[in-house]
């Protein structure tokens, strides 16, 4: 689908919306109430492509999982009650998906077969097939089980200590959550925090997880309980507005009920730094995840080094944090981000394509980008390479190029955020 955005004159964001449920958290939900005991409701949950396909995978399993009014009712069967699958499990776009399902899968003494789009038969997964070996899980796919499509057969794992070369939290994941099925303790080591969802919402689901520091435990054959859950917004879709109201000029909004888990609140940080006004109100949050409400306010902002620990805090959001950067007065440098390049699509690649068709003066590095602030954007006609966030970036950009942008593939939007140009729409009029 091509999308066609028109900016006339000076457009300004103004107003209040709610963005979306959570993908990360919407996922683990929906695969903890799958294989808990009894049933679990799930309010606000994302119903994005990539949740819908988690959703999928399970009903092929044989959970029950209905929608009813503002809540997901998932009947639980335990995890000794998964079926093993007659049909492939289609992943579609999904790296959560695949990723933390085998892990799941992982302990599961049946045979399984996931698939996904292109992009995820380009997306590394070797990192997690290596360490479910280590414990047991017998893995095959492409090139020896490091691309999908993927074969699992599970069962009889062993705990094991596991040293991530990565900081990511679909690897820490995915271990954990086979831990749960294996003999003895499981730990993994990450060389810098990731998101703990996971962790998160294990504990919610009744189940012990010890942590500290960078290493993450789990003691094995655990039972879960279902449970209430209570998805907030995605500070992950709320970035893209939150950015443009810091640099479309005259604008100002709130965001309500965003997700502010400190694992994923780098971007908060970075718009700070760079300068922009932002108001912070902490809302009632239960004790799983907190969340508050964002207010911003167009300012001048300044460009700044991103790099190290804070990487993995906002690995998503790289992308509209570039597009804040060309709108900056001075250079922004990101380093230390070479995990953008398999993503869904090579974000290093795409962000600096398509950002300088709009006239950014920005350069690819090994583990990033450069960024010179100041550009005047102009329309252009742009392709989101089937990437949501990519997507998603353009189309705030369009709002400071006058004129007519063009988007292709435009659709791959609704994966995380089905809404959007309906908020753009309400925020720009
Ligand atoms: O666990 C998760 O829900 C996610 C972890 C991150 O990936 P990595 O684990 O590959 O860093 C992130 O980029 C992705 O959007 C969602
Ligand atoms: C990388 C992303 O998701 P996933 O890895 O689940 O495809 C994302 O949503 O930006």
């Amino acid at each position: 689908m091509t999308i066609t955005l028109k900016t006339e004159g000076d457009v300004q964001l103004k107003g209040t919306i709610r963005v979306p449920g959570d993908k990360s958290i919407s996922h683990r939900a929906v695969m903890l109430g799958a294989i808990a005991e009894g049933k679990t409701k799930v309010y606000g949950l994302l119903t994005g492509d990539d949740c819908l396909n988690t959703i999928e995978c399970f009903r092929k399993m044989g959970v029950r999982i209905r929608r009813d009014g503002d809540y997901v009712e998932i009947d639980g069967t335990g995890f000794d009650g998964l079926k093993e699958p007659v049909e492939i499990l289609d992943v579609g776009n999904s790296g959560t998906t695949i990723r933390l399902m085998l892990g799941i899968l992982a302990g599961a003494p049946f045979h399984a077969c996931l698939i996904g789009d292109d992009s995820i038969a380009k997306r590394p997964m070797d990192r997690v097939a290596h360490p479910l070996r280590q414990m047991g899980a017998r893995i095959d796919g492409r090139e020896n089980g490091s691309f999908a499509p993927i074969s699992i057969r599970g069962g009889g794992l062993q705990g094991i200590e596991y040293s991530s070369p990565v900081a990511s939290a679909q690897v820490k994941s995915a271990i954990l959550l086979a831990g749960l099925h294996a003999e003895g303790e499981t730990t993994v080591l990450e060389p810098q925090t990731s998101r703990n969802h996971t962790e998160r919402m294990l504990s919610a689901f009744g189940c012990q997880v010890e942590v500290d520091g960078l290493k993450t435990m789990i003691r094995g054959k655990q039972a879960l309980k279902g449970t209430t859950i209570h998805v907030p917004g995605d500070i992950s879709s709320a970035a893209f507005f939150l950015t443009a109201g810091a640099i479309v000029p005259n604008s100002e909004l709130t965001v309500k009920n965003v997700g502010i888990n400190p694992t994923r609140t780098g971007i908060i940080d970075v718009l700070e730094e760079m300068g922009a006004d932002i108001i912070i109100e902490e809302t009632a949050s239960d004790e799983i995840e907190p969340a508050a409400d964002i207010t911003i306010k167009s300012s001048g902002l300044k460009g700044i080094e991103i790099g190290g620990d804070i990487i993995p805090r906002l690995i998503d959001e790289i992308p509209i944090i570039a597009l804040a950067a060309t709108q900056a007065e001075g250079t922004t440098i990101i380093k230390d981000a070479e995990e953008l390049k398999v993503k869904e699509t090579n974000r290093i690649d795409t962000v600096v394509k398509e950002l300088t068709k709009m006239g950014a003066r920005i350069k690819a590095t090994d583990d990033g980008m450069i960024i010179y602030g100041g550009a005047k954007l102009r329309p252009a006609s742009v392709d989101s390479h089937g990437d949501h966030r990519i997507g998603m970036m353009l189309a705030i950009a369009s709002c400071l190029a006058e004129g007519k942008t063009v988007i292709e593939n435009s659709e791959a939007i609704s994966i995380s955020y089905p809404d959007f140009f309906q908020h753009l729409n309400e925020l720009t009029s």
